[in-house]
């Protein structure tokens, strides 16, 4: 594997991490000594780490790590690809479907890169705009290609559980390069992932 995937959690990171965790449990008036949350500041801790990750990674490195020359010339799309990052007004999930397309320029891309890529970027403290570009923006500056599209659709849980509480809104963002800005091609491909 030519690009750090997460492996281990930071000891120390955890161990500050967790001694936080266990003041907020507290604070919020939690009795950070019973059996079931004996664990929880350790495991908060982790699941942060897991859930930002993508500081720790490299995206121009994942795509470089499977590009390939070939002449073909057609759109290509990976759509529903699951989406699952952090506001970072809240710190609450927001989770959906990104759909991805590009029109190659010499070189394609290993599949797969696609969403690993989507995951860098996501598993950060985020919102849905800059995640939308960050993607857009990094095929499009890597891979060169004849064009790159990206739109995401999510629902944020910061609207859902809190604040202005409406359980049925999502929210689209979307982002086009090069042989995207015309009409044509966005509509084809707007059709193609049934928009
Ligand atoms: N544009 C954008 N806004 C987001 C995203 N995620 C959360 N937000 C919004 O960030 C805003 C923060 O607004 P504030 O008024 O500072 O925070 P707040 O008082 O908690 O606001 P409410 O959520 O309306 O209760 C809210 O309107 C959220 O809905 C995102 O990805 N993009
Ligand atoms: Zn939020």
């Amino acid at each position: 594997m030519a690009y750090k995937q997460f492996e281990e959690y930071n000891i120390k990171v955890t161990e500050d991490v967790k001694d936080r965790y266990k003041d907020i449990i507290d604070e919020l008036g939690e009795d950070t000594q019973r059996e079931g949350l004996i664990k929880t500041p350790e495991r908060a801790a982790k699941a942060m780490q897991f859930l930002t990750q993508g500081y720790d990674q490299d995206p121009v490195e994942i795509l470089k790590g499977a590009m390939f020359k070939e002449s073909y010339n057609e759109m290509v799309i990976v759509k529903d690809i699951e989406v699952y990052s952090l506001c970072e007004h809240h710190i609450l999930p927001f989770f959906g479907k990104a759909h991805i397309a590009y029109i190659p320029n010499g070189h394609i891309v290993g599949l797969s890169k696609l969403p690993r890529i989507v995951d860098v970027f996501a598993r950060r403290l985020q919102v849905q705009e800059r995640l939308t570009e960050q993607v857009l923006d990094c095929i499009n500056d890597t891979l060169k290609p004849q064009g790159v599209a990206v739109v995401i659709e999510a629902s944020h849980m910061c609207m859902m559980m809190r604040g202005v509480q409406k359980q049925n809104s999502t929210t689209t963002t979307s982002g086009f390069r090069g042989q995207f800005e015309k009409i044509e091609t966005r509509n084809e491909f707007l059709k193609l992932i049934g928009k």
